[in-house]
């Protein structure tokens, strides 16, 4: 927590009404139910600090008591709020078109609507009392839950792993609960803190209309409609409530805007041991096109996907990454492009290409050096456009070319991707073109500057099997023609085998082993990779099998532990491969391996 003044007012306010809530029933309960019939609406007093009600209690000790109820009922009426709205926010994502858009405006419509006559209206109806006004309050909160949830929703819906989802036809509550509503929690939660105080405020303004709570039962908001209408005889007693009412609602108001201000500040850190000794960044490597040292993504709650990668990608090379779903693969391309979605942290010792940190790269330099090829090309292609002005846009923003240079280009660079007339699929929006047509527009995309690396992740698992053929052989002709290099991701073994010109093998985020593409069939030294080879006995196999050869599942990126993640599938594993974690050595040319058994 930032040490900033607001920081700490808010900490020793929410401190101060927790502890109330948590003793002020037991110490000072009998003390606010007693009734003094000596004592009746009294002012301040040594005896009774804020003076008395109208059954002779002592103001004071109400006022330390209702403490609890005050914020049992706002923490109520908040999650109420929070629930309807994240569920009104959420819908959207679900529903068809029509029914998201009725929605959506409803939704806009009680953003608009004022928030106490909603409240009111709510309570009114739903009859008097804390019920109602925890109702009518979580009510009014939920259209500004409602309207968060969906500004975040959307922000993540265009991630590529949504994408990838989607098109995997993971249906899309799934979608929703696995890949959306994770991603946006810590800012929904935060939110919270920031409503728990306006449900304060509102809650009392209810009780002070005479909506809220009623009597016998009291809360902040009770005590101050009661002591409102001593005010201009006895003031004090009105005090009481109005300070608590005031110092509780900045307190979760301030602590909600730290809060928010400290994830908006800084990125999640990565757990201790994953920035322990990253390697010595070294030298840029003269000959890397791609240069990648000590890599780390992390996610919060100790979630590692990638961990300590290294990598080298050469000019002319084509390096493919290969591993189960879940590995890392993409995560580590993602990070390579800065595209690490929020709120993931990317760490490492270096990251160049072309021998420049990326991270001093501007947009313009790293637009024109490195292109991405996802396995959904609609992810890359705005629907509402058409293709070729996509393509130009390209070339006028990141080359300064003229409209009509840039449209040449791109018909260009159709043609160079084997699209038939270049010229009339230039003109067509993206849904005109078929999935390997679309897939070749976006290596054009990519060509349209002078990549230096082109990264493709999963380019071709959409598309059948001849058109995935001719889209792997499109990019090997790309990089042997250009003299780019390319990084190229892929669950599967055989065709990594067929296409690149080295393998790097992942598993639980980490690389197992390095080789030549040569050895991969008969010299895999790692039991996870010859595991992998033995699943495709003769590389011709069916793909579409799972890897039947490897019993287990592999970890999830959180349940990593300290040895080798894949110990508890290896046949060779012994006691040290569980607890300690094998170092990447040498085993030959070119070639390096991290298990203890082999090395
Ligand atoms: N935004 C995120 N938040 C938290 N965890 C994530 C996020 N994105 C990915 N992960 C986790 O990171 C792990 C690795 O994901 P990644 O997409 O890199 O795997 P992959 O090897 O490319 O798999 P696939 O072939 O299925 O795409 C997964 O287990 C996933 O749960």
């Amino acid at each position: 927590m930032p040490r900033t003044p607001a920081a700490v007012v808010s900490a020793v306010l929410v401190t101060l009404m927790v502890v109330l809530a948590i003793i002020g029933p037991p110490i000072w309960g009998e003390t606010a139910e007693k009734i003094d019939a000596g004592a009746i609406l009294q002012g301040a007093s040594a005896a009774h600090p804020l003076g008395t009600d109208n059954l002779g209690r002592d103001l004071l000790a109400r006022v330390l008591v209702a403490g609890r109820y005050s914020l049992a009922l706002a923490l109520a009426a908040t999650l109420i709020g929070a629930v309807i709205g994240i569920v009104l926010g959420a819908l959207p994502s679900v529903l068809p078109r029509r029914g998201a858009r009725l929605v959506t405006g409803t939704v806009n419509a009680l953003v608009a609507f004022p928030g106490l006559l909603l409240a009111m209206f709510t309570a009114v109806v739903s009859g008097m009392g804390a019920r109602g006004a925890v109702l009518g309050i979580g009510v009014a909160i939920a259209p500004s839950f409602a309207r968060l949830t969906q500004t975040l929703a959307a922000s993540v819906a265009g991630a590529d792993y949504v994408l990838a989802a989607r098109m995997l036809g993971v249906p899309r509550r799934r979608v929703l609960g696995r890949h959306v509503l994770p991603n946006i929690a810590e800012p929904l939660i935060l939110n919270l803190a920031q409503a728990l105080g306006g449900a304060l405020l509102g809650l009392a303004g209810m009780s002070f209309l005479g909506l809220g709570v009623q009597p016998p039962d009291f809360d902040w908001g009770r005590l101050l409609f009661d002591g409102f209408a001593r005010i201009y005889v006895t003031p004090e007693v009105a005090i009481g409530p109005a300070v608590a009412v005031a110092l509780a609602g900045i307190g979760f108001n301030l602590l909600g805007d730290t809060l928010a201000k400290r994830a908006a500040r800084t990125a999640v850190p990565a757990r201790k041991e994953e920035l322990a000794a990253p390697e010595p960044s070294g030298a840029p490597d003269p000959r890397a096109v791609l240069e990648v040292r000590d890599l780390t993504v992390t996610f919060p709650g100790g979630v590692t996907p990638v961990r300590h990668l290294s990598l080298t990608v050469r000019p002319g090379e084509i390096v493919g990454i290969v591993g189960e779903s879940g590995s890392g693969k993409s995560l580590t391309a993602a990070a390579i492009g800065g595209l690490v979605p929020y709120p993931g942290t990317v760490t490492h010792a270096a990251l160049r290409l072309d021998g420049r940190e990326v991270a001093e790269l501007s947009q313009k330099e790293l637009g024109t050096s490195l292109a991405m090829v996802f396995q959904d090309p609609m992810a890359s292609l705005n629907p509402a456009l058409r293709v070729g002005g996509q393509l130009a846009e390209v070339a006028i923003v990141h080359q300064g070319a003229t409209r009509a240079e840039a449209a040449r280009r791109a018909v260009d660079r159709l043609g160079h991707v084997h699209l038939p007339e270049p010229a009339k699929q230039a003109k067509r929006h993206p849904h005109e073109l078929s999935g390997g047509m679309r897939q070749r527009a976006v290596i054009a995309m990519g060509l349209m500057g002078t990549p230096k690396l082109i990264i493709a992740d999963e380019p071709t698992t959409a598309l059948d099997v001849t058109v995935q053929r001719q889209i792997l052989k499109l990019l090997r002709e790309v990089v042997d023609e250009s003299g780019a290099a390319a990084l190229f991701i892929s669950h599967d073994i055989a065709v990594v085998g067929e296409l690149c010109d080295r393998v790097v093998v992942m598993y639980a985020g980490r690389v197992v082993e390095e080789l030549p593409v040569s050895a991969l069939a008969k010299g895999a030294a790692h039991p996870y990779t010859k595991a992998l080879v033995d699943s495709l006995p003769d590389m011709e196999t069916d793909r579409s099998l799972p890897l039947a050869s490897i019993p287990g599942t592999q970890p999830a990126p959180a349940l990593v532990g300290a040895g080798c993640a894949f110990a508890g599938r290896c046949a060779l594993a012994t006691d040290r491969c569980s607890t300690s974690l094998p170092p990447v050595t040498e085993y030959g040319i070119a070639h390096t391996v991290a298990c203890w058994e082999v090395s």
